[in-house]
């Protein structure tokens, strides 16, 4: 810090100039002390940033600084040529600084969203930077003024970030101003070979920075052998005078301050061996150099301690001022004890509020973000589609107005066919007209017919309604002579209806007799039917020799004598071969009327297998079916 406030002139301009080295062209104007305002408002790697009081910032620390902001922050997304402007927007609600001082320490700082009002999230950045021993800047210069002081404090953070100094990322490891303002001198010397640091891959740290410096006067001019001896302390071979001439103050800068006293010693040590305690003119000049640089760094060493000394007794008073409340707060009563713990409570619930806050507003921003991506993809798809549709419209209008003349020449020539037919329905109607008054005479003359006609109809009507009357006189005569009959059939019904009664009461005691005289013929009645010979058989020889009207039959046996050559068997009644299927029903009738009495019977047949069972019953049932009687077939 100390080596940019000698570095600084003051130039009494109020305000701020962006400015590049005078070779940047057409786009720069020359101001009076020969330094070019750039127009467009970017920095360039040879621009600087001038403040008031003349204290600049060079191009390749912006870059630099502008780089780390963005390694720091990523979604700042600077770009690398950021106008002044640009920078104060990012940098103006205090939330970038805040954050940038979290991420170095975290908690540092405590930080409210973007909207607290009255540069709340500045104010906080200030003191914790002040408490931290950084320099600070004043708020004008972040709302409108120069931005060098605010570049500055940055570029004391990135110089502290550089060297690792919140590696141990907790509060109680960090450094003091002191041990930082120690750090700005190295980074004086170093300040070249850590401008790549930040999103470039595959370069080193230091690898061809020397070449970049744009301070060309202080180039080392000295053979890096040498140079290397001069760092490493190592003796150096001092005959050689065109090695020493070409040595130039500022390589000496490289050196560390253990190998300038070692080079110092060399020198006296050899002046002493060789030329009896003279020292020659090249080894007195570079003696006396080695001595100036050590001078100046023990001359800023004596400065750092200074402000160092100044800082603790500031840190000490600012402990004493803790220790106070403490002290009061622990002699108050344990209310007032309380009420401070509260408020602690009270502020450690806002600080974890803020944190959430903070949190849910990035989540906001990140789901934002990806609804104004999705919006631009529905956008474009939207955009697409109104294409395809405004193209559809076009060529469905097209359509339209072909599908329009096509109508119209259509409905044109439909006029046309319409006048045509027009004048041929007039035709027409005049000749209906014609046909229409010869229609209307025939239909006159149709009419007197019909006229007669009617009236010739109304007189038959006349008449016919009289025959109708002498009709109706005739019905009811004849209604009368009904009722007459009706009520004297009534009568006569009445007496058959007796007669039925008694006729039921006559037919029940017939039935009954009658199923007394076929009890009286015979619970079981034995019928013999003979089977005539069928027309195949040869042999026409019977053994049945007597056949009695009473039921005898006599069976004739050839092969046995006398008494047993002849049988005699007793039935109710025999068929001959002669008798027909009726004569058979006719003895099995009776029976049939008892079943219909109410009366079981059964009649069964036997006999040897062709003797004529079948033939005999299905005669029986096909007779009886003719009187709605149907016997069972005894297989
Ligand atoms: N009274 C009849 N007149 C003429 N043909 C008869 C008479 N009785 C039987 N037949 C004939 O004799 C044959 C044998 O008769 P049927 O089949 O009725 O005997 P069946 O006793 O029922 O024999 P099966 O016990 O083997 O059944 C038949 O061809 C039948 O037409």
């Amino acid at each position: 810090m100390m080596s940019i406030q000698s570095e600084s002139q003051r130039n009494g301009n109020g305000g701020s100039e962006l400015q590049k080295d005078e070779n940047e062209g057409s786009e720069s104007q020359k101001d009076g002390n020969g330094r070019c305002e750039i127009s467009n408002g970017t920095y360039s790697k040879d621009a600087k940033l001038v403040e008031s009081s003349g204290s600049t910032i060079d191009g390749n620390e912006i870059l630099a600084l502008v780089e780390w902001l963005n390694y720091i922050v990523p979604y700042l997304r600077l770009p690398t040529d950021a106008s002044e402007e640009e920078i104060r927007a990012c940098l103006i609600d205090g939330t970038v600084l805040c954050r940038i001082l979290n991420k170095l320490c975290p908690g540092s700082v405590e930080m409210g969203g973007s909207s607290d009002p009255g540069f709340a999230n500045v104010k906080r950045f200030l003191v914790a930077v002040e408490e931290l021993g950084f320099p600070p800047f004043e708020l004008l210069d972040l709302e409108q003024g120069s931005l060098v002081p605010v570049m500055r404090c940055l570029s004391a953070l990135k110089t502290s970030f550089d060297f690792g100094f919140w590696e141990g990322n907790t509060k109680n490891e960090t450094k003091t101003g002191g041990e930082l303002l120690e750090i700005e001198y190295l980074r004086k010397i170093d300040r070249n070979q850590s401008f790549k640091r930040y999103g470039q891959q595959g370069t080193q740290n230091g690898e061809g920075t020397q070449g970049n410096s744009d301070d060309s006067t202080s180039e080392v001019t000295v053979p890096p052998a040498l140079l290397e001896q001069l760092k490493q302390g190592t003796n150096v071979d001092l005959c050689d005078v065109k090695i020493l001439e070409s040595i130039k103050s500022t390589s000496l800068d490289n050196a560390s301050t253990r190998a300038l006293f070692t080079v110092g010693n060399r020198i006296l040590d050899d002046s002493a061996e060789r030329n009896n305690g003279d020292v020659p003119q090249h080894l007195a000049y570079l003696l006396r150099k080695v001595m100036q640089v050590i001078e100046q760094r023990f001359a800023n060493q004596a400065v750092n301690l200074r402000i160092q000394n100044n800082m603790y007794k500031g840190r000490e008073e600012k402990y004493q001022m803790k220790m106070k409340v403490l002290e009061t707060l622990a002699s108050g009563t344990s209310e007032e004890i309380q009420v401070v713990l509260n408020q602690l409570k009270q502020m450690k619930i806002e600080q974890f509020n803020i944190e959430e806050k903070q949190k849910i507003e990035e989540q906001d921003v990140l789901r934002l973000k990806e609804e104004k991506d999705q919006m631009g993809l529905e956008i474009s798809t939207l955009k697409q589609e109104l294409q395809t549709t405004k193209s559809t419209h076009e060529s469905h209008c097209l359509q339209l107005e072909a599908n329009a003349k096509e109508a119209k020449l259509e409905l044109e020539r439909k006029l046309k066919e319409l006048e045509s037919l027009l004048t041929g329905s007039k035709k027409n109607e005049k000749e209906l007209e014609t046909s229409l008054e010869s229609v209307s005479g025939k239909w006159k003359q149709k009419e007197g017919s019909y006229q007669s006609f009617v009236n010739f109809q109304v007189g038959a009507l006349k008449e016919l309604s009289t025959a109708l009357e002498s009709t109706r006189c005739e019905i009811m005569s004849a209604k009368q002579s009904y009722f007459e009959e009706f009520n004297c059939m009534g009568s006569k019904l009445r007496g058959l209806a007796d007669a039925a009664e008694k006729y039921h009461v006559v037919l029940a005691e017939n039935r009954k007799l009658y199923n007394e005289v076929q009890d009286l013929k015979g619970n079981i009645r034995v019928y013999c039917r003979i089977r005539p010979f069928l027309p195949g058989q040869s042999q026409k020889q019977t053994t049945i020799e007597y056949v009695g009207e009473n039921g005898d039959l006599v069976i004739a046996n050839p092969s046995k004598q006398r008494k047993d050559s002849r049988k005699l068997f007793k039935f109710n009644k025999v068929f001959g071969p002669a008798a027909t299927q009726e004569e058979v029903f006719l003895d099995t009738q009776p029976l049939i009327r008892s079943v219909l009495d109410g009366y079981s019977v059964c009649i069964f047949a036997y006999g040897q297998t062709g003797s004529g069972k079948t033939y005999t019953m299905w005669a029986q049932c096909n007779i009886n079916r003719g009187m709605g009687c149907q016997l069972s077939s005894p297989k």
